[in-house]
């Protein structure tokens, strides 16, 4: 395997590629903070910058997502990944989703020989006798790995594959996950945040097997992890930060609660998060990260959503629809970010200009994609959860003026904002487990 297809660890640290402060190709750009102190988070900014810049320029705009290329990427995962990737043993579940879910968005999992039989009989070893899933063979149950394996069953969407799930024993798992201030843990003795929350609150919505007891006190909790910047950390008292925002976000959405959090405080810090390069960033002060597109881009749907419905529940009667047509982010200058400067020749894409494409990156920029290309994709929020799953599913325009077509000549399938999964595998497997008793016996 090449350098360039290593999986690189998320981190801005080394950003830089060679240059430095002086003496290096961006000399000119320095000249014009000569007179300021620079610091490594200022010369990582203006480096990235510069970067991107140089993408647009040699490019030639050439937007086309190259599909073909991400699907052999992608199916390539499937088979095993390279022996260096071994630090990402706990995370095989998750590379699993990764290409899964890339595939399905693509338009490319359905046809895909023996993949219901082969996902059933992966995740029959992953799956544990108390319920939880580990994140690779003979791990561990782990809340949030625990979320991936059903995310990617959902993906594969056979009753085949969802009836690996015993819903009785996961049910008794994500009990004991729950703390007594309305979190939910990782594992036994593991981290309490956001993120194991959001898992477990996706998780039981999913499996039809969201109790008042699974509830109970987790609204309370995460509205607690809004910082004063408007964001969500892990914890109470932690940075905002993209990634824990979306999942508290997400989670109250999932709960219907998110009339309890300081909604114009959120949209503020989360319109400040799209960048002049583009794409999204984390944090504030951070740099531009291909996977913020889904984890920052869907809070964005999710705040359109809540805006449109409140909309429509103050005025009486009466259709007034608040849209324009478009997302309230800028969904030219994302997927220009993602397309033009972080995909990757041989096909996926890295988190930024300069790195090498991996799965994450490649998986979570096809969902970011997904979500920019589609302008209605918030009105799914209110017509599919869970008290209203037969509802119809609403007409998914396009966004019409941008790169809406890959080298197949389709776009990217709608991703539902709060789950990450294709829309219309979410609705069947709905549609699957509310079939089912509920609560389980
Ligand atoms: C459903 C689920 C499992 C959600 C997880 C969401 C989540 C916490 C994503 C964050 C991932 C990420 C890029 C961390 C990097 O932090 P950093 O400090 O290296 O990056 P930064 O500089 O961009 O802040
Ligand atoms: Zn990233």
């Amino acid at each position: 395997m090449s350098k360039i297809e290593e999986i690189d660890i998320d981190t801005d640290e080394q950003y830089t590629s060679g240059s430095t402060s002086s003496g290096g190709e961006y000399d000119d750009i320095y000249d014009e903070y000569k007179d300021e102190k620079l610091t490594t988070t200022i010369i990582n900014q203006i480096e990235l910058s510069k970067s991107v810049q140089d993408k647009h320029k040699q490019n030639g705009y050439d937007e086309t997502l190259k599909s073909q290329k991400i699907i052999k990427f992608l199916k390539r995962s499937l088979e095993g990944v390279n022996s260096s990737h071994q630090a990402l043993d706990s995370s095989k579940v998750w590379i699993a989703f990764w290409a899964l879910n890339g595939l399905d968005l693509l338009g490319n999992l359905d046809s895909m020989q023996d993949v219901s039989e082969r996902t059933a009989s992966y995740f029959t070893v992953l799956q544990n006798s108390d319920g939880g899933f580990g994140g690779g063979n003979t791990h561990t149950s782990h809340s949030v790995s625990t979320f991936a394996a059903v995310s990617a069953l959902f993906s594969v969407g056979t009753e085949q594959v969802y009836n690996v799930i015993n819903r009785e024993t996961m049910y008794q798992y994500l009990l004991r996950m729950k703390t007594q201030e309305g979190a939910f843990r990782t594992e036994i003795g593991g981290e309490v945040d956001s993120r194991s929350t959001y898992c477990a609150i996706a998780v039981a919505s999913m499996l039809n097997i969201l109790t008042d007891e699974l509830k109970s006190g987790v609204a309370e909790f995460l509205e607690r992890c809004q910082t004063y910047e408007g964001g969500f950390g892990a914890y109470p008292g932690n940075e905002a930060h993209g990634g824990y925002t979306f999942c508290a976000v997400s989670a109250l959405a999932i709960l219907n609660k998110l009339d309890i959090i300081d909604m114009e405080s959120l949209h503020r810090w989360i319109t400040f998060r799209q960048t002049e390069d583009g794409g999204f960033q984390g944090r504030t002060n951070k740099l531009v990260d291909t996977c913020y597109s889904y984890w920052q881009g869907a809070v964005v749907v999710i705040i359109q959503s809540f805006y449109d419905y409140q909309c429509h529940t103050d005025i009486s009667g009466q259709q007034t629809p608040i849209d324009n047509g478009k997302l309230l982010f800028s969904q030219r200058s994302l997927q220009e970010y993602i397309l033009i400067c972080c995909q990757d020749k041989a096909g996926g894409f890295g988190d930024h200009p300069v790195k090498g494409r991996d799965y994450y990156h490649t998986s979570y920029g096809l969902s970011g994609l997904s979500l920019s290309q589609h302008n209605d994709i918030y009105k799914i929020i209110k017509t599919m959860n869970n008290e209203q799953i037969e509802q119809a599913v609403p007409p998914i325009t396009l966004q019409s003026d941008v790169f809406k077509f890959n080298d197949q000549g389709d776009v990217v399938e709608p991703t539902h904002p709060l789950y990450n999964i294709k829309i219309t595998k979410l609705e069947k497997g709905l549609k699957y487990f509310h079939s089912l008793p509920f609560p389980p016996k």
